[in-house]
């Protein structure tokens, strides 16, 4: 194999041709399916009598609209119980293995793939949802597609892509205490800008990316697309290997995880790789991060001031004051202190079994403060049942926190868990846009975790470095 990046390897590896219009036809390693956006793709097969080319290659689950109190059927929502309705109607019909939630694999699409070990290295992944970049983690190439891509691969196995270009993203040193590969992505998003990434993918390296494990890696790819890029991946290494070890997919095939390990670590872009774009940025400079307005962009340390408008670059005035006015901040505060209502720890960012531990660190044996509604949404139902066998569930709800069954719940607030009024939320999520969290009024502040579950205790936004830290385990 020539030398290159993981991302032009793995491109021509699944290159079938050069199509007339200048994009490439790729071979699709995996499909993953959610309820909200198939129901129409599989309704253009139907009408024309095609078949889904590699059922094998695909696999379901439900996440977005599922409920995450009484999840008896038929759903209370009628058009939940539809989406719910079809998708099963579609993967019965097509022999597609799905991840229901009477399987106990059921969560949201981008926890499940790498928790089952369907994720992998060296593959080419999509899944009609923008933050299908968190595969990425494992160094694969992982798109969110839109519905006639979603058909064109539910009916050939091969999508139409442009190649993009590659930034490489060098986080240097050591992360400080309680600084998270939350706040490392946010200060990337802050720097480069939400569009910023245009155009590209971003490869994450450096030594501040390679210590964390998989979780982290998962957060920091995950919001590639909040950047603007179309992808983001970390290359695979030890820690990758080692997760995909004990993975359904290897756990009990050994030999097949040897027999797939050279071409693992072939596709990790050489050390003479030649990138578009290089940017640096210092780890240990990174602080706890939040976002003070309503883009993933408008983010700022724990102990940063607020920026004036007029201090930014002339395109980002005008959004910045309309961000300043929806979530009533004054430029010069820092948002420590900035009153919350809600605290949401859950999304496929940040609800995996070690952000959770992270977060009940901070929550044993303390309350959720006065006229705080503090939820808890773990990513899948492995991530619930594992946190349940170590009693990561009694130290939430003890402390007050409300323990939900798993999916994307207040994160976009398709189900019935959505913001009232202007309620103002401290979220492990991704998106601060404003009606993101369900209510046109409401307002997010995105964090970490740990972030998260400081601003749960103290009810407004805290630095998690001034608390202690409560571990037994
Ligand atoms: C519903 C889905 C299409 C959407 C996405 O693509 O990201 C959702 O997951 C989100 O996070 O806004
Ligand atoms: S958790 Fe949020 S970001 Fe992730 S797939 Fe669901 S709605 Fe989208």
């Amino acid at each position: 194999m020539s030398s290159g990046t993981l991302y032009d390897k793995v491109w021509e590896n699944h290159k079938v041709t050069e199509l007339p219009t200048g994009q490439d036809q790729l071979f699709v390693g995996l499909h993953l399916v959610h309820e909200v956006t198939s129901p129409q793709a599989f309704g253009m097969l139907r009408e024309r009598d095609v078949e889904v080319a590699f059922p094998e290659r695909t696999h379901a689950t439900v996440d977005h609209i599922v409920p995450t109190d009484d999840r008896d059927r038929p759903y209370a929502d009628d058009a939940a119980e539809n989406m719910m309705a079809e998708l099963e109607e579609n993967v019965r019909e097509s022999g597609i293995e799905f991840s229901d939630p009477d399987s106990g694999n059921q969560g949201i699409v981008h926890v499940i793939g790498p928790e089952q070990g369907i994720t992998q290295p060296g593959m080419t992944i999509v899944c009609g949802d923008s933050h299908t970049s968190t595969h990425g983690a494992f160094g694969a190439l992982a798109f969110g597609i839109g519905t006639s891509q979603i058909r064109d691969v539910l009916a050939t196995g091969c999508v139409a892509m442009e190649k993009q270009k590659v930034r490489r993203i060098e986080v240097t040193g050591e992360l400080g205490e309680h600084v998270t590969a939350k706040d490392v992505i946010l200060t990337i998003i802050r720097k480069l800008g939400t569009d910023g990434g245009v155009g590209h993918v971003y490869e994450y390296a450096g030594e501040a990316i390679e210590s964390l494990g998989m979780e982290g890696r998962m957060s920091i790819c995950n919001m590639s697309i909040e950047g603007g890029a179309r992808a983001g991946y970390v290359n695979p290494d030890e820690t990758t290997y080692e997760w995909l070890r004990e993975t359904d997919a290897f756990a009990d095939d050994p030999e097949r995880f040897e027999r797939l390990k050279p071409y693992w670590e072939s596709i990790a872009s050489d050390d003479d790789a030649e990138y578009d774009d290089v940017v640096t940025i210092d780890g240990s400079a990174i602080e706890p991060t939040v976002t003070w307005g309503t883009t993933p962009g408008q983010g700022i340390g724990i102990t940063e001031p607020i920026p004036a408008p007029e201090d930014l670059p002339a395109d980002k005035q005008d959004t910045a004051r309309r961000a300043q006015e929806h979530m009533r901040v004054e430029p010069g505060d820092t948002m420590e202190g900035y009153e919350i209502d809600v605290a949401f720890l859950g999304s496929c960012t940040n609800a995996r079994l070690k952000d959770l531990r992270e977060a009940a660190a901070f929550v044993r044996g303390r309350e959720v403060a006065d006229d705080v509604r503090a939820m808890v949404v773990p990513g899948s139902q492995r991530v619930q049942a594992a946190a349940e066998a170590e009693g990561l569930d009694e130290v939430f709800t003890e402390a007050g926190f409300e323990w939900r069954e798993p999916g994307c719940s207040m994160c976009l607030g398709m189900n019935a868990d959505q913001l009232q009024g202007d309620e103002a939320s401290a979220s492990s999520s991704n998106r601060n846009f404003v009606g993101r969290q369900g209510s046109k009024d409401g307002r997010t502040v995105l964090m970490s975790p740990t972030m998260v579950a400081a601003a749960a205790v103290t009810g407004e936004v805290t630095d998690v470095r001034e608390m202690e830290e409560v571990v037994t385990a």
